[in-house]
């Protein structure tokens, strides 16, 4: 497999590698994962017993990988909510965590999420920490996008900020005007701070919005890393190849 990847590296003249956070770079996609279905099954056990229905709980590999992984925050709960026939008011990003509107459940999540990460750190995948370093000491640009508007905390917590030249995350899509996943529009950003072409750069992604984003954007080599044993989805959605980990 390494071979395979960075023999495509070469034949592609590839100059710079972008990569996602959570799933790919730290172990927090299962956090953030875990976060959205305890906000949703809890919110739409309540409002089922309200209405005198029974919503079925959130799959993570299923519900959670199609309408939410890779997505923006406030785009992910309305994407969910409209998987099962619900639109509720937008609110504001200042509504209380709880409120019920699409940022008040939103902010409901990130506190959850922003409460594990609090109690049990973070904790990065070293295959790709270690390649990456590799790549970067042959002289290749490295850059990380996120959804994420905790992307910079994260990234400190680990204390990895220092890998990459740039960083466009959740928070900087939202100063720039930039749409989400599976728009192409986070990595597109990277590559032109890095001031290389989309056909120069490598992507990483983990979410199926990701990969499709990285096809969209007309990158050199869209990479799908697998960590949950699922490589046909990644490969559906757009990804030239898949791999479980970084080759050592
Ligand atoms: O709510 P945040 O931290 O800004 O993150 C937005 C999204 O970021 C993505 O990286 C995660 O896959 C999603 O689960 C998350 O919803």
């Amino acid at each position: 497999m390494e071979k395979s990847i960075e023999k495509l590296l070469k034949e592609r003249n590839i100059k710079a590698l972008i990569f996602d956070l959570d799933g790919v770079i730290t172990q927090t996609a299962r956090v953030h994962a875990h976060a959205w279905k305890r906000m949703f099954d809890d919110y739409l056990e309540e409002r089922g017993k309200r209405e005198g229905k029974i919503y079925k709980p959130l799959q993570i590999e299923t519900d959670y990988r199609q309408y939410v992984d890779g997505i923006p925050r406030y785009d992910g709960v309305r994407n969910y909510l409209a998987s099962r026939s619900i639109v509720l008011p937008e609110g504001a990003p200042t509504d209380e965590p709880g409120k019920e509107t699409v940022a008040g459940l939103g902010n409901l999540k990130n506190s959850y999420f922003q409460e594990v990460v609090r109690q049990e750190g973070v904790d990065v995948y070293q295959d790709t920490v270690e390649w990456l370093k590799k790549q970067r000491g042959k002289g290749l640009r490295t850059a990380v996008i996120s959804a994420s508007k905790n992307c910079k905390a994260i990234l400190e917590s680990a204390g990895i900020e220092h890998l990459f030249e740039v960083r466009v995350d959740g928070v900087v899509a939202v100063e720039l005007g930039l749409k989400g996943k599976p728009a192409p529009d986070v990595f597109l950003e990277a590559a032109r701070q890095l001031q290389v072409q989309p056909w120069e750069s490598a992507i990483f992604e983990d979410a199926l919005a990701g990969v499709e984003a990285g096809k969209q954007g007309g990158f050199a080599l869209v990479v799908g890393v697998d960590r949950t044993n699922n490589p046909t989805e990644l490969l559906d959605h757009g990804a030239d190849v898949v791999i479980e980990k970084f080759p050592s």
